[in-house]
């Protein structure tokens, strides 16, 4: 299975919401719950896209826009569009081909990936589209630790080996979220579906009557700052990290060797009631300066939200549920088709407000009255 089958588009597919109901007849309810649910009343995930959808713009007319274009720099690469696809867990739930269906798409689409650890397909499968092509977006890697030094250093070489141009460590979800809509729906992974790429098995819990399975069990085995200095000393590839939204954290970060940062509240599924990415990214932009890679994510859904991040100072963005909703609905072509369209939003809403290139995209886009003090 080294090329994806290709199957037909549904008829009348004009934007990434369109893809769902054909997604949602062909995914069972448990996982269209893990897909699609947030955690606890889902506030942050229904934040997310609210904040998009407040920001109003403010275009600018007349201007000579002839060679505008929509290239991005970032990790001193030049990108033909600022849209990456977010790492998201065991893509063969979704489709028989997976994360495969989705670098074929990917690549074709001139778009970055970043893989996450927990996979349902073997990561030299996945660059070997994303490295064939020229034109392909980054491939990262998405780690999330674990407490097992061999392990991880394995890993990392592993990855280095396939080709991956970066490391991205999830550094805002060390346990699940309360997922009340998987608990509901009564999501469990189902038996052939396996994280490939993660060989070993993990060590037992060994709790003792009375102790916490958080505190005293899974708490102790995630990621602190030592384990940030132990991935810089032990991979030489550029470390982003996932999930910082405290200023204080990011500077910790940079301190210790930090590429870059992704700004995330991982789509609503981990802590509830985070803010909205759209209200979190401009401190940070603002006081880690300009040079400092940020990404955002979460309910990015429209060609104006990739303009509306870009104002507020994201070097790129990421791209979640909805490329997995194309996933399920028809495999590659279906993800493919749900970039281009993305990306024509992109350049119309560039067009229509007077951006002739990403780099000029700043606040005064956007409508000083549409939104609320903190985006300022
Ligand atoms: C089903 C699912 C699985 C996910 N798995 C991962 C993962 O393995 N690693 C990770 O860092 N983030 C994971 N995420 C979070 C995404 O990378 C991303 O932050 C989020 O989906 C972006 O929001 P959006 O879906 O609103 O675009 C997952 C998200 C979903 C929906
Ligand atoms: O569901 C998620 O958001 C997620 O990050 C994850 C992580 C590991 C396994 C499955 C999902």
């Amino acid at each position: 299975m080294s090329t994806p089958r290709i199957e037909s588009l549904p008829e009348g597919l004009a934007n990434l919401a369109d893809f769902e109901p054909a997604a949602q007849a062909r995914v069972d309810a448990q996982a269209w719950a893990y897909l699609n649910g947030g955690a606890a009343d889902e506030i942050t995930l229904r934040a997310n896209r609210a904040a998009w959808d407040a920001i109003q713009l403010q275009p600018r007319v007349l201007r000579d826009l002839a060679g505008g274009h929509t290239r991005v720099n970032l990790l001193g690469r030049t990108l033909r569009h600022p849209i990456l696809l977010a790492p998201i867990a065991y893509q063969r739930l979704f489709h028989a081909d997976g994360e495969l269906a989705v670098a074929h798409a990917a690549a074709a689409q001139e778009a970055g990936l970043i893989l996450s650890a927990q996979a349902s397909i073997d990561m030299q499968a996945v660059a070997t589209p994303m490295l064939a092509d020229a034109t392909a977006g980054p491939l990262w890697f998405q780690l999330y630790w674990r407490d097992d030094r061999d392990f991880m250093r394995d890993l990392l070489q592993r990855v280095q080996a396939a080709g991956f141009q970066a490391l991205v460590l999830t550094v805002d979800a060390p346990v699940h979220g309360a997922r009340d809509r998987e608990r509901r729906a009564g999501y469990q992974l189902p038996d052939h579906i396996r994280a490939v790429n993660l060989g070993g098995r993990k060590k037992p819990l060994d709790l003792q009557p009375g102790q916490s399975v958080l505190f005293d069990g899974l708490m102790p085995r995630a990621a602190t700052w030592r384990e940030i200095d132990w991935l810089r000393a032990t991979s030489p590839l550029p470390l982003l990290l996932k999930g910082v939204t405290h200023i204080g954290d990011a500077r910790e970060a940079l301190d210790r060797g930090v590429t870059g940062f992704i700004v995330s509240n991982h789509g609503g599924r981990a802590l509830d009631t985070l803010p909205p990415t759209a209200a979190l990214l401009p401190p940070l932009r603002a006081a880690l300066g300009p040079e400092v890679p940020l990404l955002v994510d979460g309910g990015i859904r429209r060609g104006t939200d990739v303009l509306k991040a870009m104002a507020l100072g994201a070097d790129a963005v990421l791209l979640g549920r909805p490329y997995v909703h194309a996933l399920a609905a028809s495999g590659a072509l279906g993800v493919a088709h749900a970039l281009r369209l993305l990306r024509d939003e992109l350049e119309i809403a560039m067009a229509l407000s007077g951006c002739k290139t990403l780099a000029e995209a700043s606040p005064e886009l956007l409508w000083p009255g549409s939104f609320p003090a903190y985006f300022r």
